[in-house]
């Protein structure tokens, strides 16, 4: 009989998961992607609303034969939740590939959190604009919090400037990071002269305008994952030379893509690769939208990680 699955909570994933180890680990997972070469398979993400309570549930499979990864996340998406709980809720399901045997349950959210953030920042570090002095971050909730951890901790930036629909709020995530954050009254004024700028909110329609991002910046847009939702405008979808994480996922997951009709110059992981370059001179836009692989890469690095802490030492 195969051994019960270990479950392992949210707080042993944020003491397992560092974003040392994890960086180089995403990485390979979006080379490995992009090579699309058959040795990955990752269907797009399979998503149920859940219209009476505004929510949606995604499921996001995937199998990457070389590290010999098979796993799935279950992620919900709601937009009202009661208070001080997250929008974003996942659990990640780790099975053993030679037998399809479960190992592992895991918290997913912050895996989510962090592996998202982590490949912001890998998109930024590869985009890198010649400039790296200002950082703005368009919302203030769980993944601008994991945005700023990984970015001033990656980056030499000498301001954060953050901007939320209300200050209040803005003023919360600033009390809760470590160090100075602006706290900026209009979108506009966070983004002007911005080397670097990342929209992590639940807009549905534009937050972020190409006439107020600065020629050379790099863009993250990591929100609007829905056909019909928008977080930036069709000016900058337009202008900038527009990267994403999977190119069959934007074509029919991301509102900003498809309803733009901006043409998609690369794949993240082409670029990490050498295969597609990076034109850093230009303003660039990574398109985001969340990869299983990303998830199934996390997860077994959780595990071993795991595993590693269990070995009795000799
Ligand atoms: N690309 C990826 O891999 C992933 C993307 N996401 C997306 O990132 C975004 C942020 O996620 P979380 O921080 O976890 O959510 P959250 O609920 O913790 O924070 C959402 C933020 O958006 C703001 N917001 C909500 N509606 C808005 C509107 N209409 N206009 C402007 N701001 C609005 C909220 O005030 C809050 O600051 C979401 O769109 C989410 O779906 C989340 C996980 C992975
Ligand atoms: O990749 C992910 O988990 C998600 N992307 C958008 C909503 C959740």
């Amino acid at each position: 009989m195969a051994d019960a699955p270990i479950f392992i909570g949210a707080a042993e994933v944020a003491d397992l998961l560092q974003y040392g180890a994890l960086l180089p680990v995403l990485e390979r997972a979006l080379v490995d992607f992009s090579k699309h070469d058959g040795m990955v398979v990752q269907p797009v993400r399979s998503t149920v609303p859940v219209d009476k309570h505004n929510g949606f549930l995604g499921v996001m499979p995937a199998y990457m034969t070389e590290s010999d990864t098979l796993a799935t996340k279950i992620v919900r998406f709601y937009h009202q939740t009661a208070f001080g709980t997250s929008s974003h809720q996942a659990t990640v399901l780790l099975f053993n590939p030679s037998d399809g045997s479960l190992r592992a349950i895991m918290d997913g959210t912050v895996i989510t959190e962090m592996r998202t953030a982590a490949v912001s920042a890998i998109a930024t570090k590869y985009l890198k604009p010649d400039r790296l002095e200002t950082l703005c971050i368009l919302g203030s909730g769980a993944q601008a919090i994991s945005h700023y951890n990984i970015f001033t901790q990656m980056f030499p930036f000498k301001q954060v400037r953050v901007w939320s629909r209300s200050r209040e709020s803005a003023e919360r995530f600033a009390g809760q990071v470590q160090g100075q954050v602006q706290v900026c009254t209009s979108a506009r004024e966070a983004v002007l002269g911005a080397d670097v700028v990342i929209t992590v909110t639940m807009a549905s329609e534009p937050v972020l305008f190409g006439e107020w991002v600065k020629p050379g910046a790099h863009v993250n847009a990591v929100g609007a994952c829905r056909p019909e939702w928008r977080e930036v405008d069709d000016a900058l979808m337009k202008n900038a030379v527009l990267y994403v994480d999977s190119k069959e996922a934007a074509l029919m997951e991301s509102g900003d893509v498809i309803l733009s009709g901006a043409d998609i110059f690369a794949e993240l992981g082409e670029v990490v690769k050498g295969t597609r370059p990076a034109l850093c001179e230009k303003t660039t836009l990574f398109k985001s939208l969340g990869m299983a692989v990303e998830d199934a890469a996390t997860a077994k690095l959780v595990f071993d990680c795991w595993l590693a802490k269990k070995k009795p030492k000799l």
